[in-house]
This record gives structure tokens, sequence and C-alpha cells, in this order.
């Protein structure tokens, strides 16, 4: 059966977001990528892909799945062979999960081979991929990434690169890509930068990547993140930086602090362990408890949890022990495989818990799966009170660049107070980080109201670009309605 089209806001699954890598100037370039990719698949666990460039001919090879299963033999690393090439791993947010969609995406094109890997969403792929439909070009996949190659192949200019950058001034939404051309790589930002970036060097190669960990992982050196609007093509004449978009005030995604990215990244120059410590310690000076020890849900809350232990004076311990051999929770399909995910994960360890006030240190409440599921099993081992503090403020809308959120129903904080949520999760007392001290643990001294400094849509609900594709698909549903009621 053919995929349909989806869209971020018809999928109930809460997936990530995806990881690009390139390489340019080493030989064993595809195993390079294969390490960079494995670094970063934390962004995307459903499928991984890389494309090599010999100089004559692309190689591919993409597969669902992680990359150690795939990337891991000889035999496989041998078929990609070049001193260039770029790599994926992907949590689909447009386009179901299958082969014909995981990336890079690869087509023949007049000016040669074109690889493409993107992580974010383009937020007009279903507008622009109509238009093209209707003059006549065939697409292969259904992910709003393939528009970008149909737009390349399509344009009027000449030269590649003004057919890129022509292309890409047609698309709206966030977009991180590398892609690999016969005239070089090219790698390029949105202009408001949603998602990140990074370039290194290794001896004489280059390196780009979703984070820095990557470039560790390569034993490549940080060399700076690509910016917003910025474009850079690498080939034999070195490095060249290119500015081809109206320049507009940065809006980097906010929860790459909060969740996303590696605890030992730097995103933006900053750390994204101490940004996540120093949310910790603003959510013990924000919302303090008399407790006995502080309590993190791990993974993704232990730096906070640190923090908020050294601020508020309390002590720190694993009360929870997290299996290592369950994925992120987000990913699982089906609510009844979710609740069964969140229980073979963690595990209570009951000593630590036993007759304690404790507080627990989430990093965010999204359904509230895995905050109900801890809060029973902290009862479960025996905790006096149960508080709980978030360090993010509430999720309330959906994401529309690169990060698969449920349908806005599902986000227990779009449905219920604060109140009612502390009654949901059946906790003493519940309290999430204000949005002005997320700003200040990123070292801002608060969100500026008229032009934020981040993208903070998922908790403003203020999106910093157009959602062509939501808005039409939102008035064809007004449409459908007002023709139900006529009828
Ligand atoms: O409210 P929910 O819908 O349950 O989602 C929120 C939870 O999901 C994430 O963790 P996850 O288990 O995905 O990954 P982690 O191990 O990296 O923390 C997040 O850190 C919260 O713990
Ligand atoms: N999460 C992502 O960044 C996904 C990239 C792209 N939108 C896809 O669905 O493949
Ligand atoms: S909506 Fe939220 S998750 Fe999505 S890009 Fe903006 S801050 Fe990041
Ligand atoms: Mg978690």
């Amino acid at each position: 059966m053919f995929d349909m089209i989806s869209h971020p806001f018809d999928d109930d699954k809460l997936k990530e977001e995806c990881g690009i890598f390139g390489v340019w100037g080493a030989e064993g370039s595809a195993a390079l990528a294969a390490l960079g990719l494995h670094a970063l698949q934390h962004r995307g666990q459903e499928a991984a892909g890389i494309t090599s460039y010999d100089g004559k001919t692309f190689h591919s090879h993409r597969a669902m799945g992680h990359v150690a299963g795939n990337f891991d033999r000889d035999e496989v690393i041998r078929e990609l062979p070049g001193e260039a090439a770029i790599g994926h791993v992907r949590y689909s947010t447009t386009g179901a999960s299958a082969l014909r969609n995981v990336q890079p995406l690869f087509a023949e094109l007049s000016t040669g081979g074109f690889a493409v890997a993107h992580n974010g969403n383009i937020s007009n792929a279903a507008h622009v991929r109509r238009e093209l439909n209707r003059r006549g070009s065939i697409f292969q996949s259904t992910s709003d990434t393939e528009v970008i190659i149909h737009l390349v192949a399509t344009s009027t200019y000449r030269p590649l690169l003004d057919r890129v950058i022509d292309a890409l001034k047609q698309v709206e939404g966030a977009y991180s890509l590398v892609m690999l051309t016969n005239e070089g790589l090219i790698a390029c930002r949105d202009p408001l930068g949603i998602r990140p970036l990074v370039l290194g060097r290794r001896d004489d190669a280059y390196i780009l990547a979703s984070e820095t960990v990557a470039l560790d992982v390569v034993g490549a050196t940080y060399l700076r993140q690509i910016e917003p609007g910025e474009m850079v093509v690498i080939n034999e004449k070195g490095l060249r930086s290119l500015r081809p978009f109206q320049t507009l005030r940065p809006r980097p995604c906010i929860f790459e602090h909060v969740y996303f990215s590696r605890p030992d990244s730097l995103l933006d120059g900053l750390s994204v362990y101490q940004v996540r410590k120093n949310i910790g310690a603003q959510l013990a000076i924000e919302s303090p408890v008399d407790a006995d020890v502080v309590i993190p849900v791990p993974d993704s809350g232990n730096p906070a949890a640190i923090g908020y232990a050294q601020q508020s004076g309390l002590p720190f311990e694993l009360g929870i022990i997290r299996s290592h051999y369950v994925g992120r929770t987000f990913i699982q399909p089906g609510d009844a495989i979710r609740n069964l995910g969140v229980k073979l994960k963690h595990n209570a360890n009951r000593p630590v818990i036993q007759g304690k006030r404790i507080v627990l240190i989430d990093d965010s409440i999204v359904r509230g799966t895995t905050s109900v599921k801890i809060v029973q099993m902290m009862r479960e081992a025996g905790a006096a009170e149960v508080h709980m503090r978030v360090a993010s403020p509430p999720t309330r809308h959906s994401c529309f660049y690169g990060v698969d959120t449920p349908e806005r129903a599902k986000l227990l904080a779009a449905q219920m107070d604060v109140q009612r949520m502390r009654d949901y999760i059946k906790v003493d007392s519940l309290a999430f980080l204000s949005i002005n001290g997320l700003y200040k643990a990123l070292g801002e001294d608060m969100r500026v109201e008229e032009t934020p400094q981040y993208c903070d849509a998922c908790f403003t609900g203020e999106y910093p670009t157009r959602l062509t594709d939501y808005e039409e698909a939102a008035a064809d549903d007004q449409l459908v309605l007002l023709a139900e009621r006529a009828s």
C-alpha cells in the first residue's frame, strides 16, 4: 500500500527530528559518516543512510533501522567509496517511515548527481508539491525534502548553486541541509537557523554535523556553527561562505537545549549540559520544595536535576534506573506499546525512595505517559511525598519544524491547566519552569516579546514562519464544515 503524505498534525506519534552529517576531503569518508551518524543516533532512530561520491559516481546505501546494524559491516562501507559523503538519521515528520523516504535522497539532474540530507520540516511542502505536480514533476517519495530536489531540477537558473538558492527561496519552515554534488559539498541553514548545523576540520577534511558530538567522535576540531541563513560550498578550492537569503533575526529551536541535543554537545557556543544545569537551578529558585531528595527522570532529566539539587542544597540520588536497551519512549507507535515501553525503560531504586519526600525532575511533559507511570512507580516504591518539577514550560503547541509532536489534543498541557495536570499525574505538587526562566538559563535577561531570541512556539504558540500547509488544511476543513452545515 502506498503511504499518504502525512503532516505532523495528522500523526499521533511524537518523534524527534533528524541528524545530518557531511564530509569532504577524507579517505574513507563513508566510515567517518557512519561514526558521525552513530553519535547522532539519538536524533533519529527510524532509518539511516549514506551517499558517497568518488569524483565520478555517487554511491548510496539507505536502510530502515539504526546506524549500528546497517553501517557496521565492512562490505557496506566498501560499497561507498570516495573522499566525500553525506549521511542522515531519520525521524519522519512528513511522509511515512518507509524506505523510499529514507535519506539522503538522490537524483540525476541535468547538472549531474544531487544528494540531499535534511533536518527540519518544510511547512509549505504540500503546497509546493501540488504546484510541481501540476507542472509535470514525478515524485519518488512522500517526504517533504523531495520538493527541494524538484525545485532545483526545474529552476530556470543554469549554474547549480543558483538553482539551489532559487529552490530554497521557495520553501518555508526549517531546514539544515547537506547536499553532495559534483561541484562540491553544499551546506545551509534556513534564514532563522531553526535547526542546528556545525562545521569542523579533521586534517584536510571539512566536516559538517547537526551536533558537535559527531565532530568529537570522528576526531574533528570544532570550527564554528553554520550561521542562520548561511550557505557554504566546499570543494577542491576550499570553503566559500555565501549569504543568499534576506537577513532575519535568528530563531534557533529552544527545545534543542531542553531535550533534543546530547548534553556533551555545544549549541551556538553554549554547553548543552551547562544550560540544562542552569535550567535546573532556575527551577529551584522559581519553585522550591520542602523535600528530602532530588530524583531525575533519566536520561534527559539528569543535568537539570543536578542543577536543582545544587541550587536547593538537597541531596541528589539516582532513584530511577533506566535500562540502556530501550530507546526513547517518544518513538513507540501506539499507546499500548508506549505504556509498556515506559515500564520497561525505568525502574525504581527502592532504597533511595522509601519513606522519602522526593522531587522528581523531568525535562518536559508531552502526553504525560512517562510522568503518570513514574509517579505510580515512586508511590509503589514507598515515597512519602512526590513532587514534580519540569525543566521547561508546559508544551501546549505542535512543532512544524522537524519535531513530530502529536496533534495538539494529545498534548497534556493543551488540555489541562497545571492544577488539573497535578491531579492527573497524581503528584503532591507540580510546577513548570517559566518561559523567562528558560531564557535566563540560556544567558538572556528575559524573552524579548516583540523579537524573541529563539523559536519557542511549542510553549508560546508564536510560530516564526508562515505555516502554509497547515493554514491551507485548516481552511479546507473549514470549507468541509461549512458545506456539511449547509447540507
Ligand atoms: O509526557 P510524555 O509523552 O511521556 O513525554 C515526555 C517524556 O519523553 C521524553 O523522554 P524519553 O523517554 O522520550 O527519552 P529520554 O530517555 O531521552 O529522556 C522526555 O524527556 C520526557 O521524559
Ligand atoms: N525530523 C526531521 O528533521 C525529518 C526531515 C524530513 N522532514 C523527513 O521527514 O524526512
Ligand atoms: S516549535 Fe518547539 S520544538 Fe519546534 S522548532 Fe520551535 S521550539 Fe523547537
Ligand atoms: Mg525523558
